[in-house]
């Protein structure tokens, strides 16, 4: 199968935690990790996230540097990265700031049509799995529109299922000086978890940034 190389950012706790117990969006990192979280969105030809992550922080997913998006032009990259939502039943708000040109809502054949209808006029609608998104078919498809590099911003859910099924290749984690605590706020991984084989990382780099530390993950 072809797939695009794919490698998650998230930044979390000292505690391992990506957000508050109420999914509230909480800031862990500090300017200098901002930045380099928008040169590696500038280097990517697509960023994704889950209709979890639009319904809780409603994130825009645009390049913010106006030198970052001038150099990708210079490079030849016409267009900003697209801005992709996996969101199995169409959930993301009419009014989400991801929507515009370039966003991609993918959804599985369960959606409902009238959700559906709310949404064409803000995104392209990609239809792949029965109940919930297909992400290897996902992958495929994102592979033939051109997505060589898809960098994903979470969040937990969408995470674990990238991980399990095999199709995540780098890990970018950044961790703030800060504990959040609680057994219900998300963490770096959620889903059922793991019970018997657990993937292994190789460490590539590690950087001390702001008041926290960047760790670059390699999986085998
Ligand atoms: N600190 C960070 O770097 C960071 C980054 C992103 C999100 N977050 C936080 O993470 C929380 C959101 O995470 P979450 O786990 O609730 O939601 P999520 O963003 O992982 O989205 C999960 C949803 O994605 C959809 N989906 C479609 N296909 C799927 C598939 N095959 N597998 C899994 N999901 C699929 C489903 O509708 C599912 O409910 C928020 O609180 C947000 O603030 C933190
Ligand atoms: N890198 C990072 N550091 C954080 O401290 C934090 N809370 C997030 N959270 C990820 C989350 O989903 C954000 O909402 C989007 O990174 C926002 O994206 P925009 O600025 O709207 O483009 N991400």
């Amino acid at each position: 199968m072809n797939r695009p190389f794919v490698f998650i950012n998230s930044a979390m706790s000292a505690d391992g935690k990506i957000s508050s117990r109420d999914r509230r969006q909480i800031r862990i990192s500090g300017k200098e990790d901002l930045m380099r979280v928008d040169e590696l969105r500038a280097a990517s030809d697509a960023i994704m996230v889950g209709v979890g992550t639009v319904l809780a922080d409603d994130p825009g997913l645009r390049v913010k540097s106006r030198i970052l998006r001038e150099k990708r032009k210079d490079m030849g990259q016409l267009k900003e990265p697209f801005r992709i939502v996996a969101d199995s039943n169409a959930r993301t708000p009419a009014n989400a700031k991801i929507l515009g040109p370039g966003c991609m809502i993918a959804v599985s054949y369960s959606a409902p049509e009238e959700r559906l209808d709310r949404l064409r006029s803000g995104c392209e609608i990609i239809k792949c799995g029965t109940e919930m998104v297909d992400l290897p078919g996902l992958m495929e498809e994102l592979y033939n529109r051109g997505v060589r590099r898809l960098m994903v911003e979470g969040g937990a859910r969408l995470n674990w299922s990238l991980i399990e099924l095999g199709l995540v290749d780098e890990i970018y984690i950044y961790i703030g000086g800060l504990i959040i605590g609680g057994e219900r706020a998300p963490s770096l991984v959620d889903g059922p978890g793991f019970r018997n084989s657990f993937p292994r990382l190789s460490l590539q780099s590690v950087q001390r940034l702001d008041e926290g530390l960047l760790l670059q993950w390699e999986l085998h």
